[in-house]
């Protein structure tokens, strides 16, 4: 089932659809993406934007390149490069070009290449639909064990960044738990982190879990510590863009404090991610990922709704104040309680993730 009216994207002809993420919550817009060079500015502009999504835009990206160079296979290649450098995170984004041009090698005619493309897109992100939905009944399994030991209380659950069904078809990776236990019927609430500087805490998951009548109240970035030592959260629930073979895991910047304050506080830690997630090629998160730099304008202004009723951004800083903006940072494996994914819960260290996933080792 989506949790959403829609997926994050469709198809429509041959052209690919997505939703415009830049102007949620104030306005659902959507944009139409006809070709590979379309597919490219909405990943790096953050059109769209999570993981699992930009996987599946990089695929129909590749698609719609297979059309642009009518099945030509060197020229393909070019384009898909291009795409797959458009971010440096989350490696979904390299791992579904890499798999697209994989599968097309073997095609056998400029046609065959174009369907092929075509195929194999559809399958990336319907895997992404089936993967979040098991995601979602193993890290429910979780919270209803919490829900036991507490008597059927609230389960309190801290999320940052957006991990929903905007950030993977079609349920998301943190947020899947979360809807499947409103489906089991199980009572919870969400702490979501507003997730500055960009606000996907703010604007994206208070929409998504506003549409899905899940309660929720958005906190400051920096209440989480608090509300951990007063007990008001038993689990903490988030994403990730990329987890290396040891369990170290890139999520958005903030994610590493809230991991500590979870540590000191012995609030269970859990990561969710599909197998597309894991770089096995990397060991050490903190020195091998690449930590994507973004502009310093999105720290020194906000963007938000407008007393006229229009999105437009306001400055928060003097006029001469520099500022830096990572996007992500590394959480180590020795703070995360475990990894939620679509085979199940595994330890996050390497022989557990190695046994987890023989396949990914090749
Ligand atoms: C399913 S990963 C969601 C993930 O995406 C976010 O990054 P961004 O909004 O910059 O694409 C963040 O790291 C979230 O946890």
């Amino acid at each position: 089932m989506s949790e959403g009216k829609y997926r994050a994207l469709w198809l429509e002809g041959e052209s690919l659809i997505v939703i415009d993420q830049t102007k949620l919550p104030f306005s659902y817009e959507t944009k139409r993406l006809t070709t590979s060079t379309d597919a490219v500015h909405a990943i790096k502009d953050m059109t769209v934007r999570g993981a699992g999504v930009i996987g599946s835009v990089a695929a129909f990206g590749v698609y719609l390149a297979a059309l642009e160079c009518q099945g030509n296979l060197e020229k393909i290649e070019i384009l898909a490069q291009r795409i797959r450098s458009a971010r440096p995170t989350a490696v979904n984004l390299m791992w579904a070009v890499d798999r697209m041009l994989k599968v097309l090698e073997s095609a056998n005619s400029p046609q065959e290449i174009i369907a092929t493309a075509h195929q194999e897109a559809i399958a990336i992100s319907d895997e992404d639909a089936l993967g979040s939905q098991k995601i979602g009944e193993f890290g429910c399994d979780v919270i209803a064990k919490i829900a036991e030991q507490k008597g059927g209380k609230t389960v309190n659950i801290l999320t940052h960044c957006n991990a929903g069904w905007l950030a993977i078809v079609d349920r998301g990776s943190a947020l899947a738990p979360m809807y499947e236990a409103r489906d089991r019927g199980i009572d919870i609430h969400v702490w979501v982190d507003e997730t500055r500087p960009r606000n996907q805490g703010a604007n994206l998951t208070a929409w998504e879990l506003g549409q899905s009548q899940i309660p929720h109240t958005l906190i400051a970035d920096n209440t989480g510590g608090l509300l951990m030592q007063y007990g008001k959260v038993d689990l903490c629930i988030v994403g990730t863009d990329r987890v290396t073979r040891s369990g170290d895991v890139a999520n958005k910047i903030g994610t590493y404090l809230k991991a500590l304050a979870a540590y000191d506080n012995q609030v269970p830690f859990y990561v969710a991610l599909p197998s597309s997630t894991f770089d096995m090629q990397v060991s050490d998160g903190v020195k091998e990922i690449e930590i994507e730099t973004r502009s310093a304008d999105e720290v020194l202004y906000m963007q938000g709704l407008l007393a006229s009723g229009d999105i437009g951004q306001v400055r928060v800083a003097p006029i001469e104040t520099p500022a830096l903006n990572y996007g992500f940072d590394v959480t180590p494996a020795r703070l995360v309680t475990g990894l939620i994914t679509e085979r199940g819960i595994c330890a996050a260290n390497e022989a557990a993730i190695s046994s987890m996933f023989p396949d990914l080792l090749s």
